[in-house]
């Protein structure tokens, strides 16, 4: 387990990161980036620019090969092997396209990283029926996933992510599946989570979305920050 520097304001830092894929070219190309404890930052970019690898970083699914990745004022490179599942215990992970399991119920998805946690079978539950209330999902506990509109998947994946109560939660492009309205709901319950303490890295193209609820967003070009900023679809195709 990752224990919290007691001194960093930052849960997450980005240092001057480079990232290569095996055999590929530089994904990221000195990246710098702080997010504050507490709060919700947006990373946009074209596609490929790396906001995916950011997150995949951020999880411990790739380290970094130049720099520096840094949660709660530690670096995650002196973080040992087999030390990886604990670190991503810390986090929450929200996905484009849901990574529900369609042969469990919705119960069974949202408990998932509570049986990881080996939580007794009655907490488990309590925990399990408030983190469904809190995404509005309380009476589909006993359906399967694919019974399910996208918004209310999402809104499961959404409980399966804040159900362990993690500091941190990374997503990615969470609302590309979804339409407008639904998108909106589920940035707007990220924001209730948010408010309520939980730090957000979210990698999304809704430039819109981003626009309309005025977080601070990093606009990532090749691999690194870039100040150019991106234009709403809803300006591009303006008449
Ligand atoms: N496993 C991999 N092996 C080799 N190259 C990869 C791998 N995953 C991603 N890449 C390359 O790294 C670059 C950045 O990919 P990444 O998925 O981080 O971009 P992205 O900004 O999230 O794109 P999108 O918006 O399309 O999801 C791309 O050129 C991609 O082809």
């Amino acid at each position: 387990m990752i224990k919290p520097a007691a001194t960093s304001e930052h849960i997450l830092e980005f240092r001057d990161v480079g990232c290569r894929y095996k055999g590929g070219v530089d994904v990221l190309n000195g990246l710098d980036f702080k997010l504050a404890r507490g709060e919700m930052l947006f990373l946009t970019g074209p596609s490929g620019a790396g906001k995916s690898t950011v997150l995949r970083l951020a999880a411990m699914q790739l380290r970094a090969t130049r720099g520096q990745v840094l949660m709660n004022g530690k670096d995650l490179a002196g973080v040992r092997p087999g030390k990886v599942p604990a670190h991503r215990r810390e986090l929450g992970m929200i996905f484009q396209d849901f990574q529900l399991l369609h042969d469990r119920s919705v119960f069974d998805n949202i408990a998932l990283p509570l049986v990881i946690r080996g939580l007794s079978h009655t907490d488990l539950a309590r925990r399990v029926r408030a983190a469904l209330d809190a995404v509005g999902l309380l009476g589909r506990e006993k359906s399967l996933p694919r019974t399910l509109s996208g918004g209310e998947q999402q809104r499961a994946g959404i409980a399966r992510a804040i159900v362990a109560r993690p500091q941190l939660i990374l997503a990615d492009e969470p609302t590309g599946n979804l339409d407008p309205r639904m998108a909106l709901d589920v940035m707007r319950l990220f924001e209730r989570f948010n408010e309520a303490g939980v730090s957000f890295l979210i990698a999304t193209h809704a430039i819109d979305l981003i626009e309309q609820l005025g977080h601070r967003a990093i606009h990532l070009e090749a691999g690194r920050e870039s100040q150019a900023r991106p234009e709403a679809a809803s300006r591009l195709t303006a008449p």
